[in-house]
């Protein structure tokens, strides 16, 4: 049997907890707060992000990063993404030599520019064929009600992801391996951003042909993306690209959908920050997308008007009007 520890009792670290512990690799959470962990391991619950959901007994829960991580296979992360770096650096003495790091966030680190992955790999020291990512329509509360869902577990080292694969393969969780983690990590990260952009266009009351063009258009800034970085272009047609993206864009459940639906119905920022109790990587992400997009000489007209209604004071209207006054183009260019 392998063993995981999961960093994180938000939302998506202990529904991913949940899976793990039910495909029967056995698994201990590491959360900040004694009392969620409490909660898990004697009550089995997470009434603050889960609440209603009945855990698995076999699940446990510590504060204790030093118990958590012993003799773990896998060691999955899943704090915010502008927290991971901090984080890992301190966790770092505790890892068990061989373990697969595991990233489950969907961000790109501010400053830096650097998706999740290089962030371990440069924190942790270690090679890249120890790193994998989970990535795919994945909104956690279905996952914890037990609703069929699928995902995308990739690692360079095949033979890794297969493992991992094995290790989250439940009745209801059906994982699927591939080598392209630049591609499943940018899916993640810059579908988020797109759906702030459909959040918005919903909240302004805007129709289904607007929130259609800007998923397909929002499509092509990731592929766009993802050629500059090297990804397979495959990936944005599969789960963690196309299926993230319709999931993300067209759920209630998504924070950063409703994030920016709230945007468009005219609160303020800090009225929707405020509200916003869990994270909303697409946030943050925006501008490093962007910088990452610039750097590569690669336009993303979408996240650029994000980016502007969340950091600059642009209007949702004027987003919008900026969006179709573009000097006409052909659908397909620059890949
Ligand atoms: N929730 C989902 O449906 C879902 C699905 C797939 C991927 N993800 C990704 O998983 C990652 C984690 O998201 P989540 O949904 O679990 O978020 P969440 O907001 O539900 O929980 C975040 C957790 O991190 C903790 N945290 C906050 N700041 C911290 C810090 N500085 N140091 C350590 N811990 C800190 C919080 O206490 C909480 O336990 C994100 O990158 C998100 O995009 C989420
Ligand atoms: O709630 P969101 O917007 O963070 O989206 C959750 C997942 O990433 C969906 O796959």
């Amino acid at each position: 049997m392998s063993r995981a520890a999961v960093l994180g009792t938000g939302s998506w670290g202990t529904t991913f907890a949940m899976v793990l512990a039910e495909a029967g690799t056995e698994t201990t959470l590491w959360g900040r707060r004694s009392e969620i962990a409490e909660a898990i391991s004697e009550r089995h619950e997470n009434p603050d992000y889960l609440p209603g959901i009945r855990l698995p007994e076999t699940l446990t829960a510590t504060t204790d990063p030093a118990k958590a991580l012993a003799g773990a296979d896998f060691v999955v992360l899943a704090v915010p993404s502008q927290t991971l770096r901090a984080n890992l650096a301190a966790w770092k003495p505790l890892i068990p030599p061989d373990a697969v790091l595991v990233s489950l966030m969907k961000g790109i680190e501010r400053g830096t520019c650097k998706r999740m992955s290089e962030v371990i790999t440069e924190v942790a020291d270690v090679p890249g064929d120890r790193v994998a990512v989970v990535s795919g329509p994945n909104l956690a509360r279905e996952i914890a009600e037990h609703q069929p869902a699928t995902t995308v577990v990739a690692c360079s080292d095949i033979g890794t992801a297969e493992r991992l694969q094995a290790a989250c393969h439940t009745q209801w969780f059906r994982p699927y391996t591939n080598a392209d983690v630049v591609g499943a990590e940018l899916g993640g990260a810059v579908k988020n951003v797109i759906a702030l952009a459909v959040g918005i266009a919903v909240g302004m009351g805007l129709g289904d042909n607007a929130r259609a063009s800007l998923m397909t258009r929002g499509l092509a800034e990731i592929a766009r993306l993802g050629a500059a970085l090297g990804a397979d272009q495959h990936t944005f047609a599969g789960l963690a690209g196309m299926g993230d993206l319709i999931a993300t864009c067209s759920s209630p459940l998504s924070r950063n959908r409703t994030f920016g639906e709230n945007l468009g119905r005219g609160m303020t920022l800090a009225e929707v920050t405020e509200a916003t109790k869990q994270t909303a990587e697409g946030v943050k992400s925006c501008e490093s997308v962007l910088a990452l997009a610039r750097a590569h000489g690669v336009e993303v007209p979408i996240t650029e008007v994000v980016v502007g209604v969340i950091h600059e004071g642009l209007t949702p209207e004027e987003a919008a009007m900026l969006l179709l006054s573009r000097t006409p183009k052909p659908e397909r260019y620059g890949v």
